[in-house]
């Protein structure tokens, strides 16, 4: 059997610290690196940053809209990125919030989570809205195949609320029954379980929720969307050792010299890895 997602995740931190870099390819950013919005920009844009920093951050994160909305060529392009991005080193979390009826999210399942599937990716985010228990198929094929999820708990944007903070008849928040669900798949996984919690560093206080649910936290938020890693150990208190942070355009802004990238990466790695020695 493969080694677990959580396993391999819980390494990488270690040696090369939690930042996760994400791979956002917007037509503006496009714009702003001289490339045109099209298969070739997205393509130099994508393998820029692969080259950049895939050999010395533990995750990247492509966000699969940004290729999807080129069609098939766009994905071929995702597929490079994924195979790139892992022979650099990295661990791939494919960042496309699959979500629906089990029969179906069985067939997501395949497409990013099965050893063979053009794009298998080390974890995929995914969305429990319909439901956690729909996303049982996907959490069996990550079992089998080492790899993890990372399940929408507290989104970053402001609109999340009114459903992740919706209260239910026993008196709990969805986003606290997601959070527990989670802590029940990651019993006993040692050094850290393989099904991992999306909670934004931009949320604030989080002191009402368990965030102990033995697994990684994905923490998008960090830079663009004005959180900062100072802010992580207030939002995430004794779990920080935990968070995976993602900045994107916080780093893509930087491109497209490579000299620069890696510059940002570093300092954003920095502020982060004091931020949790201070904590
Ligand atoms: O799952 C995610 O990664 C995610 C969840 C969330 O709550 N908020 C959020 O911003 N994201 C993603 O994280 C990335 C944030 O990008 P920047 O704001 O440019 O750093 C985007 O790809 C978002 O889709």
């Amino acid at each position: 059997m493969s080694e677990p997602f959580g396993t391999r995740l819980r390494r990488a931190m270690d040696e090369r610290g939690p930042l996760c870099v994400g791979i956002d390819p917007h037509a503006s950013l496009l714009a702003d690196w001289g490339l045109g919005d099209d298969v070739a920009g997205l393509e130099r844009f994508s393998r820029t940053v692969v080259e950049a920093v895939a050999d010395r951050v533990a995750v990247i994160k492509p966000q699969s809209a940004f290729f999807e909305r080129f069609g098939s060529r766009g994905v071929a392009v995702l597929e490079r990125v994924v195979e790139e991005t892992r022979a650099a080193g990295a661990l791939v979390v494919m960042d496309a919030k699959r979500g629906d009826i089990g029969s179906t999210m069985a067939g997501y399942a395949e497409a990013f989570l099965r050893k063979d599937a053009p794009l298998f990716s080390d974890a995929l985010t995914v969305s429990p809205y319909l439901g956690y228990g729909s996303l049982a198929p996907a959490v069996e094929l990550a079992r089998e195949s080492g790899t993890g999820l990372f399940v929408l708990a507290l989104t970053s944007n402001p609109e999340g609320p009114e459903v992740q903070h919706a209260v239910r008849a026993d008196g709990r928040s969805v986003a606290a029954t997601v959070l527990a669900h989670l802590a029940a798949e990651n019993t006993g996984a040692e050094p850290l379980g393989s099904f991992g919690a999306v909670v934004g560093a931009t949320v604030g206080d989080l002191s009402s929720y368990d965030l102990a649910i033995n697994g990684p936290l994905l923490a998008p938020g960090v830079g663009a969307q004005g959180a900062t890693p100072a802010d992580l150990p207030a939002v995430f208190g004794s779990a920080v050792g935990n968070v995976v942070p993602n900045v994107s355009r916080g780093v893509l802004r930087h491109g497209p010299d490579i000299a620069a990238l890696r510059a940002a990466t570093a300092a954003f790695a920095g502020e982060i890895r004091a931020a949790v020695a201070g904590s």
